[in-house]
């Protein structure tokens, strides 16, 4: 069934469920206007750790922190209704012990409302997804470009090209899927081998950059909208450029307020008389301490009153 037409949340459960004949919708959401304008659309609504790099400028996502998660993960759950909603692990959080990858999940789950958790990780997370699924927390897995091992991979690399990591990716989407995934990220991996796990594997994959044989396919929503301009990687489809329409918005405003245009009488409180906005008349100054300067009680001062001294 598609996001439009339910009344209930669509759960991990109905993720689970889907096969590529009715593809999982999915994109990334870091704030509750953006949530609202992906609910109604979008299947599952992902809080990714791109936001380090998205909203904060980092170089990776590496220096995101639990509490960051939290607090978007708490704006987009005030912004979707409908959406499945998935918090990112942020790194440090979860590779040290399945202990305490629970604590972590379990305050992202209990502080956030949300549905699940993703972690990035194959054989070596494996038994940690099991232990979190076992004890009430739905796990998304993600395998193939891990962003958060950035600089094991040696750079945002393509994964799979050669046959012995195309295997190890094989087993780690397995791994994962067999510990109770209840869906799996593929990310940057090439065809055939893509194609191939999506065949094979029994949960469902949701792809990024990786294979159109996906079960579903996700994508950051600042990169298909055109807001995010740091790089552009080949599976990004720009759907719009709401950063160059942004752009020349805030050119205009600031061209109008140079030029006395804005604001207009409409945006004003009470009557503002006929050309006062290019002639500015000093306000009467009522509040200015008793040994002003003369200087700034000059009848053609245009600048506000200074505050009084404390
Ligand atoms: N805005 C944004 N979008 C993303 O998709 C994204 C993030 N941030 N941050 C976390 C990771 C980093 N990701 C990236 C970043 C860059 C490339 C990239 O430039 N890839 C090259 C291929 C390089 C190669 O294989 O040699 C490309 O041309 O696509 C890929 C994934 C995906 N994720
Ligand atoms: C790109 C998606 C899968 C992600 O992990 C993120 O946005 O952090
Ligand atoms: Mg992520």
């Amino acid at each position: 069934m598609s996001a439009a037409s339910r009344d209930r949340r669509i759960s991990t459960k109905d993720i689970s469920a889907r096969s590529a004949d009715d593809p999982i919708v999915a994109l990334t959401a870091y704030t509750m206007p953006m949530a609202k304008l992906l609910d109604p659309h979008c299947d599952l609504i992902l809080v990714g750790d791109s936001l380090g790099m998205v909203v904060y400028g980092l170089d990776s996502t590496l220096g995101v922190t639990l509490d960051m998660m939290i607090a978007h993960g708490q704006a987009v759950m005030r912004g979707a209704s409908r959406a499945c909603v998935v918090v990112d692990m942020p790194f440090g959080s979860y590779q040290e012990s399945r202990e305490i990858a629970f604590r972590n999940a379990a305050r992202i789950m209990a502080e956030t409302g949300c549905a699940a958790v993703k972690l990035e990780g194959g054989v070596e997370m494996a038994e940690t997804v099991a232990f979190l699924v076992a004890r009430g927390i739905p796990v998304l897995g993600h395998v193939g470009l891990k962003p958060q091992s950035v600089h094991s991979h040696g750079g945002f690399r393509v994964q799979g090209r050669d046959e012995a990591m195309a295997e190890a990716i094989r087993r780690d989407a397995e791994a994962i899927a067999a510990a109770g995934a209840f869906a799996v990220v593929l990310e940057g991996t090439v065809e055939p081998l893509a194609r191939a796990i999506a065949a094979d594997l029994a949960a469902p994959v949701i792809g990024i950059g990786a294979t159109p044989a996906a079960q579903g396919q996700i994508l950051v929503s600042e990169d298909i909208l055109g807001l995010y301009g740091e790089f552009t990687p080949k599976f990004v489809k720009r759907y719009a450029d709401l950063g160059a329409a942004a752009a020349e918005a805030i050119a205009a405003y600031a061209r109008e307020v140079r030029a006395h245009q804005f604001p207009a009488p409409e945006h004003c409180f009470g009557v503002v008389p006929a050309k006062a906005s290019a002639k500015v008349k000093p306000l009467r100054n009522t509040t200015a301490p008793a040994k002003a300067p003369a200087k700034s009680s000059a009848k053609s001062s245009a600048k506000p009153s200074p505050k009084p001294s404390k």
